[in-house]
């Protein structure tokens, strides 16, 4: 297996680069998704939500106002803080399961785990490769605000809450500039997957045997 651990900031490409990798024959696993899944009505992280913020953030069926615990948390560190002690841990956990699955499944996959947080949330898988896509904050708000439908405070909240741009390419061993064109993000997730590629057929010919 080869694991690349791919972040960037809010809105600044990932999925875009993610969905590239996976039409070149990557597995794609996604912690935002896996953050959806662990806090699925009946789950302990949704009891341990339900007793930290109250009933309150919950829908009328019973499963999370995402929209109203979005607005509580980013807004206030210390209520983030809260919910990423009961979110992570759960989602750190699922996301190790898949790899490990995905490595049993085929031992050369490409596994590229798609994961915001990597610098925050002290992910440790054992990754290869760590890929950041990055997007000068003019162009992750504009993006929220004219493709997602956040207002501007609500998109900057979200910006202000994650790792700043030197924190993420100070771990970096690639940094895709997703400032510019969609052609010019493709070209270069194309030329990752021609790199990892590479050093996969350099890993097996080194191989004894
Ligand atoms: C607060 C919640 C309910 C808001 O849900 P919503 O559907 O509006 O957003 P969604 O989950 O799709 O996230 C969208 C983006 O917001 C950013 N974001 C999400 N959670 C966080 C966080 N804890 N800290 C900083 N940025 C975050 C990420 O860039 C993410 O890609 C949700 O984001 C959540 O449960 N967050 C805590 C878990 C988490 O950290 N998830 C991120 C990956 S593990
Ligand atoms: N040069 C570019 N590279 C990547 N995406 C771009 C570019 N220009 C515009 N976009 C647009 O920006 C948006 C980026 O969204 P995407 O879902 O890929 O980001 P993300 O980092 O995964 O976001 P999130 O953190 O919310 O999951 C897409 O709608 C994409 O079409």
């Amino acid at each position: 297996m080869y694991l690349i651990g791919l972040t960037g900031g809010i809105a600044s490409g990932k999925s875009t680069v993610a969905r590239r990798l996976f039409e070149h024959g990557a597995v794609h696993i996604d912690a935002d998704q896996l953050a959806r899944k662990v806090v699925e009505p009946g789950t302990p992280a949704l009891a341990a939500i339900v007793e930290a913020f109250g009933s309150g953030v919950l829908r009328a069926d019973g499963s999370l106002d995402r929209t109203k615990l979005g607005t509580i948390v980013f807004a206030d560190h210390e209520q983030l803080a809260r919910l990423n002690a009961i979110v992570h841990p759960a989602v750190r956990e699922l996301s190790g399961r898949l790899i490990a699955k995905a490595e049993a499944d085929d031992p050369d996959a490409v596994v590229v785990y798609d994961v915001p947080l990597l610098v925050e949330a002290q992910v440790d898988h054992p990754f290869d490769l760590i890929v950041v896509t990055d997007a000068p904050r003019r162009a992750q708000v504009a993006r929220l605000v004219e493709e997602r439908g956040l207002d501007p405070a609500h998109a900057e909240a979200r910006v202000d809450a994650q790792a700043d741009r030197e924190a993420r390419t100070a771990i970096a061993d690639v940094v895709i500039d997703t400032g510019g064109t969609l052609a010019h993000t493709m070209s270069q997730a194309d030329a990752l997957w021609a790199r990892v590629r590479a050093e996969q057929r350099a890993k097996g010919s080194a191989r004894p045997g």
